[in-house]
């Protein structure tokens, strides 16, 4: 079994899909998560200069969905063909599309709450309505078992809810979405024992 690092900050932010995948799949690995005010320093040590990153036996992966679809690949959660693999990947993308509009480093906070209200308001519905249609009566969003596009759902709409706790109020299938994947036994126990940040 490969030694794993994970390199992030002490948020679930775009980290937590790699973190559910560890969990579910049983695979150790470094939690590593580094202080707001190391970070210039680090940055610099870092290929391409964003976090997080993963490193395997001393590879350094980048880019939270590279690293998350290579270990979903590695543990059998990326789709059971070449075809539900490419559905998986276009409901991420679609997920991390709304999810990296949202401007997170943005300095000024009234500009911030402006754009993130209207992202919530204006914008997030209709994601939602689509998504909800894509998953209709089905238990998982692609095929007959969990793949890791349920989790990033989980995973992102966690964040949505802090943000707007009645986001899922007229998408009951969604909601129920959530709730099955965070009944998965290692995904309840990742949880309880993470740690409780707000984003
Ligand atoms: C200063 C940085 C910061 O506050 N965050 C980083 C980005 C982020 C956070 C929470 N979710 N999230 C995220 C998750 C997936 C896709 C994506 F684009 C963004 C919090």
């Amino acid at each position: 079994m490969p030694h794993y690092k994970l390199t992030y900050f002490n948020l679930r932010g775009r980290a937590e899909i790699i973190r559910y995948l560890f969990a579910f799949s049983g695979i150790k690995y470094e939690d590593h998560r580094i202080e707001q005010a190391d970070w210039p320093k680090i940055k610099p040590t870092i290929p391409f200069g964003k976090i997080p990153i993963l490193q395997v036996d001393g590879v350094t992966l980048h880019q939270s969905l590279a690293i998350a679809r290579y270990l979903a690949k590695e543990t059998g959660l990326a789709g059971q063909t070449p075809l539900e693999q490419a559905l998986v990947d276009a409901i991420v993308d679609t997920t991390d599309d709304f999810m990296s509009m949202f401007p997170w480093g943005e300095k000024n906070q009234d500009v911030k709450q402006q754009i993130f209200n209207d992202l919530l308001t204006n914008t997030a519905p209709g994601l939602l309505r689509d998504l909800e249609s894509f998953l209709g009566d089905q238990k998982w969003l692609v095929g007959k078992t969990v793949t890791w596009a349920d989790f990033y759902w989980d995973v992102c709409s966690t964040t949505l809810l802090f943000l707007k706790p009645d986001l899922t109020d007229n998408y009951p299938k969604l909601l129920a979405l959530k709730e099955r994947v965070q009944a998965l036994p290692a995904i309840t126990a990742w949880i309880q024992q993470r740690p409780k940040t707000t984003l």
